[in-house]
């Protein structure tokens, strides 16, 4: 691996993925709206946070498993869904799907992923999938895709809420990124002969989120909530979770950061369902950090691309070994036994 001889962090991979990568398709993956200042405030929300560990607790070792949505996880960290991972590797989500398997991470599979939802199932069996979903103006199409993720075995719906057009990312149009090479489609998106191209409608609304809960009994994750105000009708309209997130700083550009955020959104959920949070997360410090505020769990988009693109399902199982073992000593060092024992007493503003 070009960069370090033995990565000990997360973070080591990114180097050896852009020496691998072609410059484009990194920055594809690396880059964020605008000026990328919501990009770059996710990390350093979490620099900001300090833990407070608790002593003498006699507490052993951390076992790092949790409860999500009624099925055991092996970790508080999840993989985001992210879109084309036969950019960063030939196998491609089989290969990420497998590395999950491997380490015991749920993964959620990306609407807009390179293989169909069903081969990644097959491809990694063991691995707990969720599909992530861009609800489509064409409900009946929708339909489609939703039944293509429950034939796959996917244990939930992650519905991306904070896409009503696609962000504008300064990185791609340098590049003139637009488009997948050929030989590469969003498989979930056959349709027949053709690859209907993904839509990102203004159009979708709470009355979208109705039909799909009447379409399947998948629990219905809401992913890319940021306001508080928006806590009511997702509950009102049945998600059984909620994910704060503000798309890795990839939609629109001076959004706060997720860390920041989660306090409010866990005080307006009220205990009623778990909040997940992602962006920004690099360790397992930062998993900490974020269970203190209120999280159920975090999910993890750069840092898996960063390890596939390094060294294959290999690279991506490390990441995720690499992080489970970060969460495990951190939880140890902080005084408790498992997330459980993770309270908001844990964590305090360093400045
Ligand atoms: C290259 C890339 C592609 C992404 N594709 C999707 C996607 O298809 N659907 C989606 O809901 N979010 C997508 N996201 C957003 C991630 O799910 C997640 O919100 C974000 O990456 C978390 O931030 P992090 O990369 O700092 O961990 C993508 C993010 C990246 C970096
Ligand atoms: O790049 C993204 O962040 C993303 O969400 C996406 C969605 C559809 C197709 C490709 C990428």
């Amino acid at each position: 691996m070009a960069g370090v001889r033995s990565p000990a962090t997360p973070r080591d991979f990114e180097a050896a993925a852009r020496a691998r990568l072609d410059p484009a398709h990194y920055d594809y993956f690396a880059g964020g709206a605008g000026g990328e200042a919501t990009l770059r405030a996710n990390e350093a929300a979490f620099g900001r946070l300090a833990l407070l560990p608790r002593v003498l607790r006699g507490a052993g070792a951390a076992r790092t498993g949790v409860t999500l949505l009624g099925r055991p996880a092996g970790m508080p960290v999840l993989v985001a869904p992210t879109a084309f991972h036969r950019l960063a590797d030939p196998e491609g989500e089989r290969a990420t799907a497998r590395a999950a398997a491997a380490t015991g991470t749920i993964m959620i599979v990306s609407m807009a992923a390179t293989v169909a939802v069903g081969d990644v199932a097959a491809a990694a069996p063991g691995a707990v999938l969720w599909f992530q979903l861009y609800v489509q103006p064409d409900m009946r199409f929708t339909e489609t895709i939703v039944r293509r993720a429950e034939a796959a075995g996917c244990a939930a719906l992650v519905v991306t809420v904070d896409s009503p057009a696609r962000g504008v990312r300064e990185r791609e149009l340098r590049h003139g990124f637009d488009d997948l090479p050929d030989g590469l489609n969003c498989e979930n998106l056959r349709d027949g002969t053709r690859v209907r191209p993904i839509v990102m409608s203004p159009e979708i609304g709470w009355g979208h989120i109705a039909r799909l809960r009447g379409m399947t009994d998948l629990p219905i994750v809401l992913k890319g909530v940021l306001n508080p105000a928006d806590v009511r009708p997702a509950l009102d309209h049945g998600a059984a979770a909620l994910m704060v997130s503000n798309h890795g700083g990839r939609q629109l550009d001076s959004l706060p950061a997720t860390a920041d955020m989660l306090p409010e959104i866990v005080a307006a959920a009220g205990g009623a369902v778990p909040v997940l949070l992602d962006g920004g997360v690099r360790r397992g410090t930062d998993v900490v950090k974020a269970l203190a505020l209120g999280a159920a769990a975090v999910a993890v988009g750069r840092p898996v691309l960063w390890g596939l693109a390094a060294d294959g399902e290999r690279g991506a199982a490390r990441v995720l070994g690499l992080l489970r073992a970060e969460v495990a000593d951190a939880l140890t060092l902080c005084g408790c036994a498992s997330a459980a024992d993770v309270g908001p007493d844990l964590v305090r503003r360093a400045c």
